[in-house]
């Protein structure tokens, strides 16, 4: 392997030469320290780089009365997710049962992983296209407006028993034994936030006027996926992006932003940044939801900036569906007769997400690309999709 260059791309041979977007150079952030400028990979178009902002007033749902299986609680939970689902699809929650220690120590373990030798973090490379693994910029996959971050995600399923420790298993086959406290974290952080997607699913069932059971159960054999983002500190924030517009292909995400702030949020029209609240976590409707519910509910634009001074983490995880079962709104939500056809026709997740590894880079037209893609590619899809 060749040693760091003076741009701060370290030079890599590449993992999958037919999709390796830089031809195999690869992103690793101690070997920007010090540098005065971004390599030019990083810089976005004018157009899609941060300005200056007003503060979003997130809506806020108070988690703890319906938790605790509370009606009046729970009622307002739902009137607050509905308000904030019809306009963005974007609220915080709070009294959400989370273990404040345990998030302390998803956060400190990031810091233990991207903290390594860029070599050792390698051990967990990304493998061609899948969405599991470590990856610095994404620079394995694409050659221009590279994100100012490293990632590491991985799989998260419950499928009953011998699937207990699913994620240590994922930490220990890829680093090593010494990385099975790490997994125990991640594995009880995982278990903590699918305990809680389902919660969310519940309220957005009432919400929708179907019930609570309905999207929880879709939900009971979810394979979904975790995600850490690592943002280091960048001597030139106002050229790039942490990460860049899209919306969340996954039915819900679970953001846990630590102290620094840079998540935008896109409503009425512009950007908005959503400080950090402590003690809360960021839930979003992505577009998986968004087909789930016809349309009804938008998933929501957002992005991440970094800054010049200070690291940053977060730790996204993506509630999906089972990979095989089918994406469709219950019948309720597809009203004979109304103007209530179906918006986008049946899919698998297992489609959408090779579809955002293979074909397409995730953005914010992304279920409106797929759509069209899966129209063109799927013989078995007509043009035709009332219910
Ligand atoms: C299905 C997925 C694609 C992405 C990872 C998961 C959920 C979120 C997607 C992503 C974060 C949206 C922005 C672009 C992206 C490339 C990124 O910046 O990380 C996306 C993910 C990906 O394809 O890795
Ligand atoms: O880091 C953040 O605040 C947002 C990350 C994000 O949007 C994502 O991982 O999908
Ligand atoms: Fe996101």
């Amino acid at each position: 392997m060749d040693s760091g260059t003076s741009s701060g791309l370290l030079v890599c041979p590449p993992v999958e030469p037919q999709r390796a977007g830089n031809g195999g150079v690869f992103f690793e952030s101690t070997l920007m320290q010090g540098k005065g400028r971004i390599p030019p990979q990083f810089v976005w178009p004018q157009s899609e780089r941060a300005q200056t902002l007003d503060e979003l007033v997130a809506p806020v749902v108070d988690l703890g009365g319906f938790l605790r299986g509370n009606e009046d609680a729970t009622r307002r939970a739902v009137e607050f997710v509905t308000a904030a689902c019809r306009a963005h699809g974007f609220f915080l929650v709070t009294n959400h049962g989370v273990d404040d220690d345990l998030v302390r120590d998803a956060l400190g373990c990031m810091g233990a992983f991207f903290g390594m030798p860029h070599d050792q973090k390698l051990r967990a490379r990304r493998q061609p296209g899948t969405v599991w693994g470590y990856t610095g910029a994404h620079a394995d996959r694409f050659a221009s407006k590279l994100p100012w971050k490293e990632t590491l995600s991985f799989g998260y399923r419950y499928s009953g028993a011998g699937t207990e420790h699913a994620v240590v298993a994922y930490f220990t086959s890829v680093l090593g034994k010494d990385f099975e406290q790490m997994g125990l974290v991640y594995q009880r952080y995982c278990e903590a936030m699918k305990e809680i997607s389902l919660g969310i699913m519940e309220l957005l069932g009432v919400s929708l006027g179907i019930g609570r059971g309905h999207y929880r159960e879709f939900f009971e054999d979810s394979n979904s996926i975790m995600r850490c983002n690592y943002y280091p500190p960048c001597p030139e924030p106002e050229l790039t992006l942490g990460t860049g517009p899209h919306c969340d292909p996954a039915a819900l995400t679970i953001l846990h932003q630590d102290d620094v702030g840079g998540l935008e949020v896109f409503t009425d029209g512009r950007w908005h940044c959503v400080s950090p609240v402590p003690g809360t976590l960021v839930v979003n409707i992505g577009d998986t939801f968004m087909a789930l519910s016809n349309g009804r509910y938008q998933s929501c634009l957002h992005r991440a900036v970094v800054n010049r001074h200070i690291e940053r983490r977060s730790l996204a995880f993506f509630l999906c569906p089972r990979e095989d079962k089918a994406v469709r709104p219950p019948a309720d939500l597809v009203l004979p007769g109304g103007g209530d056809i179906r918006k986008y026709p049946d899919f698998t997740w297992l489609q959408l997400l090779e579809f955002t590894q293979r074909n397409y880079r995730a953005d914010m037209r992304t279920l409106q690309s797929f759509t069209e893609w899966l129209h063109d590619h799927d013989p078995h899809h007509t043009h035709d999709h009332h219910n």
